[in-house]
Protein backbone atom coordinates (compact mmCIF):
# COMPACT_ATOMS: atom_id res chain seq x y z
CA UNK A 1 0.00 0.00 0.00
CA UNK A 2 1.28 3.75 -0.51
CA UNK A 3 2.59 4.89 2.36
CA UNK A 4 1.73 8.14 1.28
CA UNK A 5 -2.13 7.29 1.76
CA UNK A 6 -2.10 7.17 5.85
CA UNK A 7 -0.78 10.68 5.74
CA UNK A 8 -3.51 13.90 7.12
CA UNK A 9 -3.44 17.20 7.26
CA UNK A 10 -3.54 19.64 10.27
CA UNK A 11 -5.17 22.73 9.41
CA UNK A 12 -3.45 25.25 12.07
CA UNK A 13 -6.57 27.46 12.11
CA UNK A 14 -9.31 28.25 13.99
CA UNK A 15 -10.92 30.03 10.62
CA UNK A 16 -14.46 28.33 9.34
CA UNK A 17 -13.60 29.87 5.93
CA UNK A 18 -10.59 27.89 5.94
CA UNK A 19 -12.39 24.43 7.50
CA UNK A 20 -14.71 24.30 4.76
CA UNK A 21 -12.37 24.75 2.29
CA UNK A 22 -9.39 22.26 3.12
CA UNK A 23 -12.66 19.86 3.57
CA UNK A 24 -13.01 20.43 -0.49
CA UNK A 25 -9.48 18.52 -1.36
CA UNK A 26 -11.58 15.26 0.15
CA UNK A 27 -8.18 14.49 2.08
CA UNK A 28 -8.62 13.28 6.14
CA UNK A 29 -7.73 16.33 8.22
CA UNK A 30 -7.93 17.72 11.32
CA UNK A 31 -8.20 21.14 13.24
CA UNK A 32 -5.67 22.66 15.70
CA UNK A 33 -5.47 26.53 16.90
CA UNK A 34 -2.40 27.63 16.81
CA UNK A 35 -2.82 30.70 19.16
CA UNK A 36 0.41 32.11 17.83
CA UNK A 37 1.20 35.88 18.15
CA UNK A 38 0.23 37.84 14.95
CA UNK A 39 2.42 41.29 15.62
CA UNK A 40 5.23 41.96 13.21
CA UNK A 41 7.15 44.74 13.16
CA UNK A 42 6.73 47.82 11.04
CA UNK A 43 7.73 48.30 7.24
CA UNK A 44 7.84 44.27 6.73
CA UNK A 45 6.13 43.99 2.79
CA UNK A 46 2.70 42.06 2.59
CA UNK A 47 4.57 39.16 1.35
CA UNK A 48 6.65 38.59 4.28
CA UNK A 49 3.68 39.09 6.68
CA UNK A 50 1.32 36.68 5.53
CA UNK A 51 4.48 34.16 4.73
CA UNK A 52 5.83 34.87 7.96
CA UNK A 53 2.47 34.60 9.97
CA UNK A 54 1.57 31.03 8.03
CA UNK A 55 4.57 29.99 8.94
CA UNK A 56 4.14 30.83 12.54
CA UNK A 57 1.18 29.63 12.73
CA UNK A 58 1.97 26.31 11.32
CA UNK A 59 5.14 26.06 13.62
CA UNK A 60 3.32 27.01 16.33
CA UNK A 61 0.71 23.50 15.96
CA UNK A 62 4.38 21.52 15.15
CA UNK A 63 5.74 22.54 18.96
CA UNK A 64 2.78 21.10 20.46
CA UNK A 65 2.87 17.35 18.17
CA UNK A 66 6.30 16.94 18.83
CA UNK A 67 5.21 13.38 20.23
CA UNK A 68 2.43 12.95 17.95
CA UNK A 69 3.51 9.13 16.27
CA UNK A 70 1.62 9.51 12.89
CA UNK A 71 3.04 11.49 10.06
CA UNK A 72 0.97 14.62 8.98
CA UNK A 73 1.68 17.70 6.92
CA UNK A 74 0.82 21.21 8.64
CA UNK A 75 -0.93 23.45 6.93
CA UNK A 76 -1.14 27.32 8.31
CA UNK A 77 -2.25 30.38 6.63
CA UNK A 78 -2.99 34.28 6.73
CA UNK A 79 -4.76 36.79 5.17
CA UNK A 80 -4.29 40.46 4.85
CA UNK A 81 -5.95 43.30 2.89
CA UNK A 82 -3.20 46.33 1.44
CA UNK A 83 -4.56 49.54 -0.23
CA UNK A 84 -2.01 51.70 -1.03
CA UNK A 85 0.80 51.54 1.87
CA UNK A 86 -1.69 50.43 4.19
CA UNK A 87 -2.27 46.76 5.67
CA UNK A 88 -5.83 45.78 7.49
CA UNK A 89 -6.10 43.15 9.42
CA UNK A 90 -9.15 41.87 11.47
CA UNK A 91 -10.89 45.05 12.46
CA UNK A 92 -10.75 45.94 16.33
CA UNK A 93 -14.59 47.11 16.51
CA UNK A 94 -17.01 48.63 14.26
CA UNK A 95 -15.68 51.78 13.92
CA UNK A 96 -12.87 50.52 12.63
CA UNK A 97 -14.58 48.45 10.55
CA UNK A 98 -16.06 51.22 9.14
CA UNK A 99 -12.91 53.35 8.11
CA UNK A 100 -11.61 50.18 6.35
CA UNK A 101 -14.73 49.94 4.18
CA UNK A 102 -14.33 53.76 3.79
CA UNK A 103 -10.59 52.73 2.71
CA UNK A 104 -11.53 50.05 0.45
CA UNK A 105 -14.63 51.72 -1.62
CA UNK A 106 -14.35 52.76 -5.07
CA UNK A 107 -10.99 51.39 -5.47
CA UNK A 108 -8.90 48.54 -6.08
CA UNK A 109 -6.71 46.81 -3.55
CA UNK A 110 -5.00 43.91 -3.28
CA UNK A 111 -5.87 40.61 -0.99
CA UNK A 112 -2.53 38.62 -0.07
CA UNK A 113 -2.69 35.59 1.45
CA UNK A 114 0.63 33.67 2.33
CA UNK A 115 0.57 29.83 3.03
CA UNK A 116 2.86 27.40 5.20
CA UNK A 117 3.31 23.59 5.00
CA UNK A 118 5.28 22.20 7.31
CA UNK A 119 6.47 17.99 7.63
CA UNK A 120 5.44 16.59 11.19
CA UNK A 121 7.96 13.74 10.74
CA UNK A 122 11.21 16.18 9.57
CA UNK A 123 10.34 19.87 10.02
CA UNK A 124 10.96 20.29 6.50
CA UNK A 125 8.93 23.57 4.98
CA UNK A 126 7.32 25.23 2.18
CA UNK A 127 6.40 29.01 2.54
CA UNK A 128 4.65 30.74 -0.33
CA UNK A 129 1.59 33.29 -1.27
CA UNK A 130 -0.71 34.53 -3.59
CA UNK A 131 -2.35 37.90 -4.17
CA UNK A 132 -5.44 38.50 -5.59
CA UNK A 133 -6.74 41.80 -6.93
CA UNK A 134 -10.81 43.39 -5.75
CA UNK A 135 -12.29 46.07 -7.31
CA UNK A 136 -15.29 47.67 -4.38
CA UNK A 137 -17.92 49.09 -5.83
CA UNK A 138 -18.83 53.06 -4.32
CA UNK A 139 -20.53 52.61 -0.74
CA UNK A 140 -22.38 55.74 0.34
CA UNK A 141 -21.69 56.19 4.00
CA UNK A 142 -25.40 54.32 4.80
CA UNK A 143 -24.33 51.83 2.76
CA UNK A 144 -21.27 51.18 4.77
CA UNK A 145 -23.09 51.60 7.88
CA UNK A 146 -25.84 49.01 7.00
CA UNK A 147 -22.77 46.53 5.71
CA UNK A 148 -20.98 46.94 9.45
CA UNK A 149 -24.39 46.38 11.14
CA UNK A 150 -24.81 43.11 9.56
CA UNK A 151 -21.89 41.70 11.78
CA UNK A 152 -19.93 40.49 9.02
CA UNK A 153 -16.64 42.54 8.89
CA UNK A 154 -16.05 41.45 12.32
CA UNK A 155 -13.26 38.89 11.95
CA UNK A 156 -12.52 39.21 8.38
CA UNK A 157 -9.28 41.01 6.81
CA UNK A 158 -10.38 44.40 5.49
CA UNK A 159 -13.63 43.85 7.31
CA UNK A 160 -15.19 42.47 4.26
CA UNK A 161 -16.16 38.42 3.57
CA UNK A 162 -16.39 38.05 -0.53
CA UNK A 163 -18.44 34.79 -0.12
CA UNK A 164 -21.05 36.48 1.89
CA UNK A 165 -22.88 39.69 2.06
CA UNK A 166 -19.90 41.15 0.83
CA UNK A 167 -20.77 39.58 -2.60
CA UNK A 168 -23.09 42.43 -3.41
CA UNK A 169 -20.28 45.41 -2.73
CA UNK A 170 -17.37 43.64 -4.38
CA UNK A 171 -17.82 44.67 -8.37
CA UNK A 172 -14.90 42.08 -9.88
CA UNK A 173 -11.61 40.40 -8.83
CA UNK A 174 -8.58 39.12 -10.29
CA UNK A 175 -6.79 36.27 -9.65
CA UNK A 176 -7.95 33.09 -7.15
CA UNK A 177 -11.59 33.44 -5.22
CA UNK A 178 -10.21 31.22 -2.82
CA UNK A 179 -7.20 33.12 -1.66
CA UNK A 180 -9.71 36.18 -0.45
CA UNK A 181 -11.48 33.83 1.41
CA UNK A 182 -8.13 33.20 3.14
CA UNK A 183 -6.54 29.63 1.64
CA UNK A 184 -5.74 29.52 -1.87
CA UNK A 185 -6.62 26.03 -3.06
CA UNK A 186 -4.32 25.86 -5.89
CA UNK A 187 -1.72 27.05 -4.51
CA UNK A 188 -2.15 24.63 -1.63
CA UNK A 189 -2.50 21.81 -3.48
CA UNK A 190 0.84 22.37 -5.49
CA UNK A 191 2.79 23.08 -2.14
CA UNK A 192 1.24 19.43 -0.89
CA UNK A 193 2.71 18.29 -3.95
CA UNK A 194 5.59 18.84 -3.52
CA UNK A 195 5.57 18.03 0.17
CA UNK A 196 4.76 14.50 -1.66
CA UNK A 197 0.63 14.52 -1.35
CA UNK A 198 -0.94 14.43 -4.32
CA UNK A 199 -4.54 15.86 -3.50
CA UNK A 200 -5.77 14.12 -6.76
CA UNK A 201 -4.20 10.25 -6.42
CA UNK A 202 -4.35 10.25 -2.50
CA UNK A 203 -7.98 11.26 -1.82
C1 LIG B 1 -11.00 39.50 2.54
C2 LIG B 1 -11.67 38.34 3.25
C3 LIG B 1 -11.13 37.80 4.42
N1 LIG B 1 -11.75 36.76 5.06
C4 LIG B 1 -11.21 36.18 6.30
C5 LIG B 1 -10.29 34.96 6.12
C6 LIG B 1 -9.58 34.89 7.45
O1 LIG B 1 -10.34 34.06 8.33
C7 LIG B 1 -9.61 36.32 7.96
C8 LIG B 1 -8.23 36.90 8.04
O2 LIG B 1 -7.68 36.63 9.29
P1 LIG B 1 -6.40 35.71 9.57
O3 LIG B 1 -5.64 36.36 10.67
O4 LIG B 1 -5.68 35.40 8.29
O5 LIG B 1 -7.03 34.34 10.06
P2 LIG B 1 -7.94 34.02 11.32
O6 LIG B 1 -7.44 34.72 12.55
O7 LIG B 1 -9.39 34.24 10.94
O8 LIG B 1 -7.77 32.46 11.47
P3 LIG B 1 -6.42 31.61 11.84
O9 LIG B 1 -5.29 32.57 12.09
O10 LIG B 1 -6.78 30.82 13.06
O11 LIG B 1 -6.19 30.73 10.62
O12 LIG B 1 -10.40 37.08 7.02
C9 LIG B 1 -12.91 36.21 4.54
O13 LIG B 1 -13.47 35.27 5.13
N2 LIG B 1 -13.45 36.74 3.39
C10 LIG B 1 -12.88 37.77 2.71
O14 LIG B 1 -13.42 38.19 1.67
Amino acid sequence: MNEKRNRRIILASTSPRRQELIASLRIPFEIMPSEADEDTPQGWSPERIVESLALRKAEAVLRKLTDDPEDGIIVGSDTIVVVDDHVLGKPADQADAARMLSMLQGRAHFVYTGVACVDLRSGRNQVSHRVTTVKMKSLSNDAIAAYVKSGEPADKAGSYAIQGLGATIVEGIEGDYFNVVGLPLSLLSDMLSDMGMDVLTDS
